[in-house]
C-alpha cells in the first residue's frame, strides 16, 4: 500500500495511490496519516481496504509530506563508505546520530529555501523509515516488525552551518525545507528487498548520485534495534538511513545549490519527488 497526503498545506487529507496510480480519497475511514493511526488497529484494516470503493481524487492535488505530526527525525550519518570517503572521512565505528528539526518537513515536490545567509547548501538522497509500533531495547531480529513503512527523504545540508560553526550539525540540517517526505510511505510488502534498491538524485537534469542500498554500511534492522537502545521510538517517527556518494561537499570543486537548481530524486519500489530552489528573502 501506498499511503499519501493531499492538499493545500494545513488542509490536506489522507490518501491512497491504487493500482492504477490514482489517489483515493482515505478521510471517511482516517482522519489522518500520524503516529496513531499507524500504531493503532485501523492502520491494519486501512490495509486490506477494497481501494475501488473509496472516493478518486480529481486533478493533481499538491502531494504533501506522507506522515504528520511527526515527534522524532533523526537521521545517521555517513553510512555509506564512498560517501564517508568522499567527505574526508571514514565510517565510525558506530552509527553517527543526529536529529533534524520537524519544522524542516515538507512535501515532496515543495519548493527549497536557502536561508537568506547560506552559501554551501547541499543534497542527501536517503531511504527513510518510519516507525510503526513502539520501540524500546528492540533486538535487531525483531526489529522489523516496528516498521510502519518507507518513504523518500532529501536530507538537505547547509554545509557551512554543519561543518564550519561550531556545535552539531543539526545547524545545518534543520533549516526550514531541508526535510521534504514522501510521496508515499509504502509498507514493507510493496517495497521488496530494502537492501537492494536503486537510489539516485540529478542536479538539473544531470545525475550526481547513483547508489543502491546494498552498499549501507549499518542496516535497517540494526539501525533501528541500535536507535531504540538509547531513546524510545514512536509510531509516526522517522529515520533517515544515510547518503550513497554524489552530493556537492564531495565534488572538486565542491558544488552547492543556487535559486532555480531542481532536484529530482528517487527510490525503486519506493518513489520520486522533485524540488526546485529559491532562496528566501528577509
Ligand atoms: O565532514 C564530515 O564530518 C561529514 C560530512 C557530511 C556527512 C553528512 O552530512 C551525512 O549526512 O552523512
Amino acid at each position: 500500500m501506498k499511503l499519501l497526503r493531499f492538499g493545500e498545506v494545513g488542509q490536506e487529507k489522507p490518501g491512497l495511490l491504487d493500482e492504477e496510480g490514482n489517489i483515493r480519497d482515505l478521510s471517511a475511514y482516517v482522519k489522518d496519516i500520524d503516529g496513531e493511526f499507524l500504531g493503532g488497529e485501523l492502520f491494519a484494516k486501512t490495509q486490506v481496504i477494497d481501494t475501488a470503493s473509496l472516493p478518486l481524487v480529481s486533478g493533481q492535488p499538491r502531494l504533501a509530506e506522507p506522515v504528520t505530526g511527526v515527534g522524532k527525525f533523526i537521521c545517521v550519518g555517513l553510512n555509506y563508505e564512498d560517501h564517508a570517503r568522499e567527505t574526508g572521512t571514514v565510517v565510525p565505528p558506530e552509527p553517527v546520530l543526529f536529529m533534524k528539526a520537524t519544522s524542516s518537513i515538507t512535501g515532496p515536490f515543495d519548493r527549497v529555501e536557502l536561508p537568506p545567509h547560506s552559501k554551501k547548501s547541499d543534497w542527501e538522497v536517503e531511504l527513510g523509515v518510519v516507525i510503526g509500533k513502539e520501540a524500546k531495547y528492540v533486538s535487531e531480529a525483531e526489529a522489523m516488525n516496528y516498521v510502519a513503512g518507507f518513504c523518500v527523504i532529501n536530507d538537505l545540508s547547509e554545509r557551512e552551518f554543519q561543518l564550519e560553526r561550531e556545535g552539531q550539525w543539526m545547524k545545518g540540517k534543520g533549516c526550514d525545507t531541508f526535510g521534504p517526505l514522501g510521496p508515499y510511505l509504502v509498507t514493507p510488502d510493496e517495497v521488496g528487498n530494502v537492501d537492494n534498491l536503486d537510489i539516485w538524485l540529478e542536479l538539473n537534469g544531470e545525475r550526481v548520485q547513483d547508489g543502491n542500498t546494498k552498499t549501507m554500511v549499518y542496516k535497517v534492522p540494526f539501525l533501528v534495534h541500535y536507535i531504540s537502545q538509547f531513546m524510545s521510538l514512536q509510531p509516526g517517527d522517522i529515520i533517515s538511513t544515510g547518503t550513497p556518494p554524489g552530493v556537492g561537499l564531495g565534488m572538486t570543486p565542491p558544488k552547492y545549490l543556487k535559486e532555480g537548481d531542481v532536484m529530482r530524486l528517487g527510490i525503486e519500489n519506493i518513489g520520486e519527488q522533485q524540488q526546485s530552489v529559491f532562496r528566501y528573502q528577509r
